[in-house]
Order: C-alpha cells, then sequence, then structure tokens
C-alpha cells in the first residue's frame, strides 16, 4: 500500500515537474498567434503572399513571432532591429537551412551553394564560388555577353515596335534574363534547343524554360512529408514525389550532358586554345583538376551549383526589371526624370554600356527603391537555428526555422518616410548599398547566407533597365485594364514575379 502511494505521488510530482517546465518554456519562446490542433497556424499564410499575411500578424505579436507550421516550430522577423541580431549577431547559429523535401532533393541532396546544411563542405564551396564564380573581376569577364544580350533584346522589341504588336514585357525579360544566365553557365542558349510547349492561352515556352518553372514552383510546393512526417505517403499519392523526380532527373541529365560536352570539346583542343570567355562549367572543370583544392570537389557538386545559379540567376533579375518597369509606368514623372538623366547625357548614342552606367545616379536609385519595395525574396530563403539560444530575451529552440520578412522591413514605417510610397529621391547621394550592411532593406539577405552574386544580379538588372528607358517610349498595351495592368498582386513561389503579366507598347524615342 505504502508503495502505491509513494508510486502515485511520485508520479503525480513528476508530471507537476514537466508541466511547470513546459509552461517555462512556453513563457520563453517569442509570442504569437493561437495554434489549431494539428495544423498549428498553418491556416493563417496566404498562400500566394505569405510576406503579406505574416506582416498583418506581426503588428498584431511584435516583431519577433512564434508560428506553429503543423510541426515545424517557426518564428518570423518582421524589424531591422531583430533581423540584425539573427543575420550578424547569431549570424553562425541561424546559418544553416531546413532539409525541406523539394530543396534537398534540388540540391542533390545538400551538395549546392544555396540548401545545403552549414559545415565545412558547403564553406568550402561557398569561398570557392565567391573568388571563381562571383568575383568583380569574373563578373567583368562577363560583359561582352551581358550587353550582347541586351542589344539583342532592344532589336527583338524593335521589331514588335515596327510591326504594331504590343509586347509581353514579363516573356521577354524571362527570356533575356535566362538566354544571359544559359551563356554565363553552359556557353550557349540552350533554351532555343528544345522544342516548345503549349503553356497557357497563347503561351508557348521551351522544354528547359517548363524544368525551369517547374524546379522553381517545387521549391516552395507543400509537402506533406515536410509539416505531417507520418502523413508523408500522401506525397506520393498525390503524385508530387512523381513530379519532383522527374523534374530532377531531366534536369540532372541536361546538365550532365553540357558538362560531357565541355569536357569533349576541352579534349578535342588538348587545351591549348583558350576560351575568349570562360563559362562557368569550364571554370569548374578547371578547378576539378585542381589538386589544391581543400575539399573534394565532385561531379554532383557542379551540377547542384549549377541548379541554383539557373535559378536565382534567371529569376529575380527578370522579376526585378518587371517591377522597376511596373513602378516606372505607374509612376509618370519618376519614368520622365530616369529617361531624362539618360537622354541628357547619351542622347546621341544607340546603346548605353556599363561605363555609362556609372554616370547615372538616378537609375541607380530606381533600381535601388524598386528592391526595397519588391524584393525578389521577400522571405530571403529560410534558416534554421543549429542550437538552442537565446535571442531578444527569449529562447530559440534547435531545428527552429527562421523567416526574415525583409517586404514588411523594408516598408516599416518605423524606418522609412512614406515607405509605401515609390519614391527614388530617397537613395540619391544616399550611401545606402542594400548589398547586406542595412538591415531596414535586405534584398540580398545578409550574413553568411546572403546572395553571393549580388553584384552580378545588380549589373544585369541596371544595364538592362537603362537602355529599356532609353531607347524606348513606354505605355500600357492597348487593351489591357491599366489598374489591373500595373497592380503588385504576386505569384506564388520563392521568387515574387508579379501576377499578371505586363502587356506594354514600346515605342522608339525620337532622337
Ligand atoms: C536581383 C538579383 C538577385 C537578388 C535580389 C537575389 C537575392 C537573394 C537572396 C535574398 C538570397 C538569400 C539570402 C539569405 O538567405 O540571407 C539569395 C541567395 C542566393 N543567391 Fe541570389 N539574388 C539575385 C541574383 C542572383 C544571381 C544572378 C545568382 C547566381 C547567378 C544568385 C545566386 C544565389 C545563391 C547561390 C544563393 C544562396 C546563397 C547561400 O545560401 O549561401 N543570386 N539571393
Amino acid at each position: 500500500m505504502a508503495l502505491l502511494v509513494f508510486l502515485s505521488l511520485s508520479s503525480i510530482f513528476i508530471f507537476i515537474f514537466f508541466f511547470i517546465l513546459s509552461q517555462k518554456r512556453k513563457v520563453a519562446a517569442p509570442p504569437g498567434p493561437p495554434s489549431l490542433p494539428l495544423v498549428g497556424n498553418l491556416h493563417q499564410l496566404h498562400h500566394s503572399a505569405p510576406h503579406r499575411s505574416l506582416w498583418q500578424l506581426a503588428q498584431r505579436y511584435g516583431p519577433f513571432m512564434s508560428l506553429r507550421l503543423a510541426a515545424v516550430q517557426t518564428v518570423v522577423v518582421s524589424s531591422a532591429r531583430v533581423a540584425k541580431e539573427i543575420l550578424k549577431t547569431h549570424d553562425l547559429n541561424f546559418a544553416t537551412r531546413p532539409a525541406f523535401v523539394g530543396l534537398r532533393k534540388l540540391s542533390y541532396n545538400g551538395l549546392d551553394l544555396g540548401f545545403a546544411p552549414y559545415g565545412p563542405c558547403w564553406r568550402e564551396l561557398k569561398k570557392l564560388c565567391i573568388v571563381h564564380l562571383f568575383s568583380a573581376n569574373r563578373v567583368q569577364s562577363f560583359r561582352s555577353v551581358r550587353e550582347d544580350e541586351v542589344a539583342q533584346m532592344l532589336r527583338k522589341l524593335s521589331e514588335r515596335e515596327a510591326s504594331g504588336t504590343v509586347v509581353n514585357l514579363t516573356e521577354v525579360l524571362m527570356s533575356f534574363t535566362s538566354s544571359l544566365i544559359c551563356i554565363i553557365a553552359f556557353g550557349k542558349k540552350y533554351v532555343g534547343q528544345y522544342e516548345e510547349e503549349v503553356v497557357g492561352k497563347g503561351k508557348r515556352r521551351s522544354r528547359l524554360q517548363v524544368l525551369l518553372n517547374e524546379a522553381q514552383a517545387l521549391l516552395t510546393e507543400f509537402f506533406f512529408s515536410d509539416y505531417f512526417p507520418l502523413l508523408g505517403w500522401v506525397d506520393g499519392l498525390t503524385g508530387k514525389m512523381r513530379r519532383l523526380e522527374k523534374t530532377f532527373k531531366e534536369l540532372d541529365a541536361f546538365y550532365e550532358r553540357v558538362i560531357f560536352e565541355h569536357m569533349d570539346s576541352a579534349m578535342a583542343e588538348n587545351g591549348d586554345d583558350e576560351k575568349e570567355v570562360q563559362d562557368i562549367i569550364d571554370i569548374f572543370l578547371q578547378l576539378l583538376r585542381d589538386d589544391s583544392l581543400s575539399f573534394h570537389l565532385t561531379l554532383d557538386h557542379i551540377k547542384a551549383v549549377l541548379m541554383n545559379i539557373f535559378i536565382a540567376g534567371t529569376d529575380p533579375p527578370s522579376a526585378t526589371i518587371v517591377w522597376a518597369m511596373t513602378a516606372l509606368l505607374k509612376n509618370g514623372e519618376v519614368m520622365r526624370k530616369v529617361q531624362g538623366e539618360v537622354r541628357s547625357l547619351f542622347g546621341e548614342k544607340d546603346f548605353i554600356n556599363e561605363d555609362d552606367i556609372e554616370r547615372l545616379p538616378y537609375l541607380k536609385a530606381v533600381v535601388k527603391e524598386t528592391l526595397r519595395l519588391f524584393p525578389p525574396s521577400p522571405l530571403l530563403l529560410p534558416r534554421e537555428a543549429i542550437e538552442r539560444c537565446s535571442v531578444e530575451g527569449y529562447e530559440i529552440e534547435a531545428k527552429t526555422v527562421v523567416y526574415v520578412n525583409a517586404w514588411g522591413i523594408a516598408r516599416d514605417p518605423e524606418n522609412w518616410e512614406k515607405a509605401e510610397e515609390f519614391c527614388p529621391e530617397r537613395f540619391v547621394g544616399s550611401e545606402m548599398e542594400l548589398k547586406g550592411k542595412e538591415f531596414e532593406a535586405l534584398p540580398f539577405g545578409s550574413g553568411r547566407r546572403m546572395c553571393p552574386a549580388k553584384h552580378m544580379g545588380m549589373v544585369n538588372v541596371e544595364l538592362a533597365l537603362a537602355n529599356l528607358v532609353h531607347t524606348f517610349d513606354w505605355e500600357v498595351g492597348p487593351g489591357s485594364d491599366r489598374e489591373e495592368m500595373l497592380d503588385t498582386e504576386v505569384k506564388p513561389g520563392i521568387t515574387m514575379h508579379k501576377k499578371s503579366d505586363l502587356y506594354v507598347v514600346a515605342k522608339k524615342r525620337i532622337t
């Protein structure tokens, strides 16, 4: 009997002890909205614009907010101060990425730059890519490629103008950035070598373009395996796993084919005929032969980084130029001012080159203002806590997923006057570079996981935009609803694309 009483009392004490402990932990996490059983707060996220719903929730629960997305403990950062804590003070502890199913597969199980877990291998790979692929000298080596591709885009637009057709500028810009990244990464435009497929009302895309869009979509696709691990089998039933496998296999075969073509031509040339412009595969093949590398670079690492470059090099730059043109069409005064700047300095010229860009402070301010209001990755890329740690007096458990709401922070009236207005003047004469040092606007992220290609991205956008506003006068296409054309609704996906394509008429300027 005594033993029974003793056991019952001890069980009650143990229960009370763990109950108090769990309550303490609950209190120690950042505040957040109440959650439902099983789904947690999943239902509170807007499908295509989660950054907007998270920003609204943050107005109520604060700039450091906990959410439970089914089984995934999450925190959301919505102020410059907390972003600095996470991305600078505690950067090392938040330098890894969650192993979500889509990210893991498309990163060759974590061998890439963008989604690999933090560790010695990723560190070496990032160093190597920064030095060999994305340095200022390397970006400069692609100058002629960039200028040729912009000139080609202008020619295409001139032909359409001559035939009086309305132009889908979104498609023109996607095709420009994907051609450009194909030449930079693979040495030639493979897009045109693939058969075209019908992808919607009157739209045709090359298979390679379709695969690229599919990979982009799969990176943010909802997989049961990520949020309800016990229901992972549902992903098999819905066909998502098959879609992921198929897209991965086709892209893998494409990268392999291009790499082997490079190996064959290197052997045929016997190494004595250096190419005028080395593409990214050439550089990787050289590195593969380098015995002094501090880690074992494999073919899968190369394919994984090519996957990053193909997706990240196409989408964020094209989305940024579309947003810039949308904002300029909406704000006629800013359009006149930026055209005035370019044309008054270079009115005699047919083409604005990269040296000219350095003399265009207002154009540069337009690009920065676009990146402030329309960061292509509004929630950056997800981070994950490596170990339990304390931030702003709250306890963050290991494996908590962290989203930084860069979109919301850059519209925070605490940091920006007339925050919602498109006003490039705020950057004229300002020292702000928006390259990871200022936490009030973080279009390229910050810290160890920030974008390694920020310089390349910026140059591509500035050159294309300068030439578009220099060469043409722009109007919304006749027959399109101006309101709808210039709205700021977005498509779902890892990159924030404008929802409706931008249909415009481009008229050559009168010289
Ligand atoms: C307008 C252009 C671009 C913007 C706004 C942009 C933005 C970003 C952002 C926000 C991140 C996540 C940073 C973080 O988690 O803190 C990122 C990562 C990355 N970006 Fe970019 N990007 C651009 C262009 C490019 C280009 C052209 C490339 C390659 C050719 C590229 C390659 C990458 C890679 C590999 C990562 C992953 C880095 C890592 O996890 O360590 N980006 N980018």
